[in-house]
């Protein structure tokens, strides 16, 4: 799984293995999130984030739990972040800025135990896109998404604390994997340098 800030360069990374024959590239299915039968979760929740957060978290959990239970077509899967962020970074985010009621996170929760318990969700490695929120604010700028727009730099220190806390300081929930860190502050150039670098690690990781 490929992990990290709002425009970290996830979806870069993943174009990137994706030209690698017996890879398997499941980028997020943000195209849903921005369109289920014609409404947009997505750029409501930025709008309101108390009324929609649950809204866009539910459906964000079940296209996620949609994409892990594909059957596997490649010896090596790579996919862009996964249930387990959704809930331990953009529910608890939203919950813990007090943007989601506490009915709406309980709701949330139990859903999410229940799938966790109950569907087989294997992972062999995360791969954690470092970068400072700074870096993530201007990317975020340059690709310019009308929804993310209203985004500001606080909302991506939060994000960042979060998984900071989650995969480096081992302090909030349980790591489903070993972590690989690849700082991502750099230029395209010297990232793709870094991906050749951990090519092995990566696509050997379930082994
Ligand atoms: N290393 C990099 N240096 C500069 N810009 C980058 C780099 N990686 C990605 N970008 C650009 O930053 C924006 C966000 O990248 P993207 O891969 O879509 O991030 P994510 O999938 O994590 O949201 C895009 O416009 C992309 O072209
Ligand atoms: O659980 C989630 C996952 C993602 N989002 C938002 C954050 C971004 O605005 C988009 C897509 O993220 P990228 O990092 O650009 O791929 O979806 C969310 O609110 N909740």
């Amino acid at each position: 799984m490929t992990k990290g800030n709002i425009a970290s360069g996830k979806t870069t990374c993943l174009e990137y293995f994706s030209k690698t024959s017996d890879i398997e590239v499941l980028t997020e299915p943000v195209s849903k999130w921005r369109n289920v039968q014609g409404c947009n979760p997505l750029g409501l929740m930025y709008q309101d984030p108390s009324r929609w957060g649950l809204t866009l978290q539910t459906y964000v959990q079940l296209t996620m739990l949609d994409r892990h239970v594909l059957p596997m077509s490649t010896p090596v899967r790579m996919m862009e972040r996964s249930i387990y962020s959704a809930k331990y970074i953009f529910a608890e985010n939203l919950y813990k800025s007090g943007k989601m009621p506490e009915v709406d996170f309980a709701v949330l929760s139990e859903w999410f135990e229940w799938i966790i318990k109950n569907i087989a969700i294997p992972v062999d490695l995360i791969v954690y896109l470092q970068t400072s929120p700074q870096t993530c604010y201007e990317r975020l700028k340059q690709r310019c998404r009308e929804e993310e727009k209203v985004i500001p730099l606080e909302y991506l220190e939060s994000i960042h604390n979060l998984y900071e806390d989650w995969l480096i300081h081992h302090k909030s929930f349980e790591v489903p994997a070993p972590v690989l860190v690849i700082p991502a502050d750099h230029d395209l150039k010297k990232m793709l340098h870094q991906y050749e670098e951990n090519r092995e690690k990566i696509l050997m990781a379930h082994c």
